[in-house]
């Protein structure tokens, strides 16, 4: 035997009399050792089906030729166009949260709307969002996934046909109420649905795309927002209006596409089942996985034992309680991080590093969310490579220090703050507070006015801190910062930040933000709460988290400003550091590894206790990987496997 095949047989019996360790603490590891028999055997006969030499001269050619011949047998294309037409769903709720912050500029003047009428079009999908989200639950549990997404699209083009037509503000805050019901509704089915089609090597990958697609429905919609923002009326119309291609198309896409075959062997449809599982796996594998589904359905059943809604049963059962726990922290960590603000602040972070023009600053935000997608495509990658909880880790590790910078890039930037240097007669003899702040860091923090100054040098001079005109934060209500009067007075217009030679910090700190958020805290948490739940609480529980990660998000959204105020920028930012270290703690404690394990597999992580740190790769995990890739060579059998204990 070469020294190569010898290490190979030394590894798996090492793995094995561990995985035998595990089996006598764990509850339920005979049937995992069966399943992971199972898995070589059926990887076994895959390949001698495919022709594969059976001893190749190297370990990692082995690894490789093994690992495409499993991938191109159990992954036909119609897996990926399954997820695609998923996400669609992912795109919308990108879009149609994205889209209102340049729709709104437009609307204001259109519609003349009040500060409330704008923060209610904005709030209200939010708000609906989470209401839908939860009644997700019951509805996925009844219906099915499929008839949900179904239902979430005609949401999304109902709302979008609303309010591309409204004429008053009723009927847009109506519209937005619909859309949001859309968004809730696919934002806990969608990843739930594609984590049940998914193969386990491949379902992290899978679902992570959706939440790609959520972050470029985000960028999309910065881009419509820029494009349309040269229309000056009715460009908002076709902002909103436009959402209604993808929904339709995901609409007549899923009367194609079939039920969640989980879905329907809990249902007790088997025939239909077995029909969609060959479809999306190829016609070898799906004994296995039908079987170990049905008993892991039949165990489950056992386990949860009382009767009771779902959700009761979820909290008296230790292992799904402890599974609640992990999901909805993820979620309330992931917006307690403050993504939303950082996004909707970036325009602003952006400008006080040099930008003086608006139409640039829309254009600047979609840069923003450019970053915040291509850096989720780098988490696409990672996810089945270093694995969710590695990568949580490292993300919200960054996160946590790249929030410190921006905090510190605000904190520089308030104590340098300049002074107010001339304060100009009030044509309007409102007797405007503005005109009281002695610098621009007080200035700053009141909505109502911004700083006008010129620039000598390297100085700032002839500083003023005057009223904001109430239709646009573009400009001053009167004075030299008009939008006539800027250019030809030499002035320049800051609301909302302070010009300062410390300003580039705070840009700093976006971007890093953003390279670490995106590729882990953004997609992580959907892609986690998708697969840590058993099936009987699988809606319920991404209902629940769901419903989480959209409450926090009308929290921290909401909350912004008035933090800002008593807290001043800075501290807000320091806030947000403070709950994403304990974020840190939470994860590192936590969440245990998911990847590479079958859907049946993952309850039995939540089994012994809720924190699962150094549970990431267990011997049982690695065991069944390795028989997968390398298992062609060995025949082992459960007397082996005590032989060795
Ligand atoms: O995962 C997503 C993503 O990170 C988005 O950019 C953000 O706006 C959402 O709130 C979040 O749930």
């Amino acid at each position: 035997m070469s020294r190569k095949a010898s290490d190979n047989v030394e590894y798996t019996l090492r793995s094995l009399s561990n995985l035998m360790g595990e089996k006598k603490r764990r509850k339920h590891d005979e049937g995992a050792g069966e399943r992971s028999l199972i898995a070589a055997d059926s990887y076994t006969s895959i390949n001698s089906q495919a022709g594969a030499t059976a001893a190749p001269s190297s370990g990692e050619e082995l690894e490789r030729a093994a690992r495409r011949q499993f991938q191109q047998d159990v992954t036909p294309a119609f897996v990926y166009v399954v997820s695609v037409f998923s996400a669609l769903g992912g795109f919308l709720f990108g879009y149609d949260t994205g889209v209102v912050s340049g729709a709104m500029l437009l609307l204001k003047k259109d519609l003349n709307l009040s500060a409330l009428w704008q923060e209610l079009l904005v709030s209200s999908t939010v708000g609906a969002a989470a209401l839908s989200a939860l009644a997700g639950g019951v509805l996925n549990g009844v219906l099915g996934r499929r008839p949900c997404i179904l239902l979430a699209s005609l949401f999304f083009t109902a709302g979008a046909v609303v309010l591309a037509a409204a004429r008053d503000k009723e009927t847009l805050l109506g519209g937005r109420v619909v859309v949001g019901l859309g968004i809730g509704i696919a934002s806990m089915t969608v990843p739930v649905y594609i984590a049940e089609a998914a193969p386990p090597h491949l379902r992290g990958r899978l679902v992570t795309i959706n939440t790609l697609f959520i972050t470029g429905g985000q960028f999309f919609a910065a881009v419509v927002d820029g494009a349309f923002s040269y229309l000056s009326r009715d460009g908002w119309r076709y902002m909103f209006g436009l959402s209604a291609i993808p929904a339709i198309l995901q609409f007549l896409g899923f009367l194609f596409l079939p039920e969640s075959p989980r879905w329907l062997i809990q249902k007790g449809q088997t025939q239909k089942a077995r029909r969609v599982l060959s479809q999306i796996r190829g016609v070898q594998t799906i004994d296995e996985e039908y079987d170990s589904i049905k008993n892991s359905i039949d165990e489950e059943e056992k386990d949860a034992g009382a009767g009771g809604p779902v959700i009761y049963r979820m909290l008296i059962y230790p292992p799904t309680r402890r599974a609640l726990i992990v999901g909805c922290g993820l979620q309330m960590f992931q917006q307690l991080a403050g993504i939303n603000t950082v996004m909707y602040y970036s325009a602003t972070i952006l400008q006080m590093s040099g930008v003086d023009d608006d139409r640039l600053a829309i254009w600047l935000s979609a840069i923003t969310a450019f970053t915040n997608f291509s850096f989720t495509l780098v988490g696409v990658w990672l996810v089945e490579k270093v694995g969710r909880r590695k990568l949580t880790l490292g993300s919200l590790t960054g996160t946590t220090l790249a929030l410190i910078v921006l905090a510190l890039g605000f904190l520089l930037s308030a104590q340098v703050s300049p002074p107010v240097t001339f304060t100009p007669t009030d044509p309007t003899s409102q007797n405007s507070t503005c005109l009281k702040y002695s610098f621009c860091n007080g200035c700053m923090l009141d909505p109502s006015c911004g700083f006008c100054y010129k620039i000598n040098g390297s100085n700032i001079v002839d500083s003023s801190c005057i009223p904001v005109d109430p239709k646009t934060t573009a400009q001053s209500a009167w004075g030299r910062c008009t939008n006539e009067t800027k250019s030809k007075s030499g002035s320049y217009w800051a609301y909302n930040y302070c010009p300062t030679s410390y300003s580039w910090t705070a840009l700093i700190g976006l971007i890093l933000y953003l390279i670490f958020f995106a590729p882990g805290m953004g997609p992580m948490p959907w892609t986690v709460n998708s697969e840590i739940y058993p099936l009987w609480a699988r809606s319920t529980g991404n209902a629940c988290s769901s419903g989480v990660n959209w409450i926090f998000n009308v929290v921290i959204s909401l909350t912004f400003l008035h933090t800002a105020e008593y807290l001043t920028y800075y501290g807000a930012f320091f806030l947000y550091a403070g709950f994403a270290s304990v974020g840190l703690l939470f994860v590192y404690g936590c969440l245990p590894e998911t990847k590479g394990k079958k859907l049946e597999e993952i309850e039995s992580l939540f089994e012994n206790r809720l924190c699962t740190c150094g549970a990431s790769e267990s011997d049982e995990g690695r065991y069944i990987e390795y028989i997968r890739v390398k298992g062609s060579n060995y025949h082992l059998s459960d007397n082996d496997a005590s032989d060795v204990e």
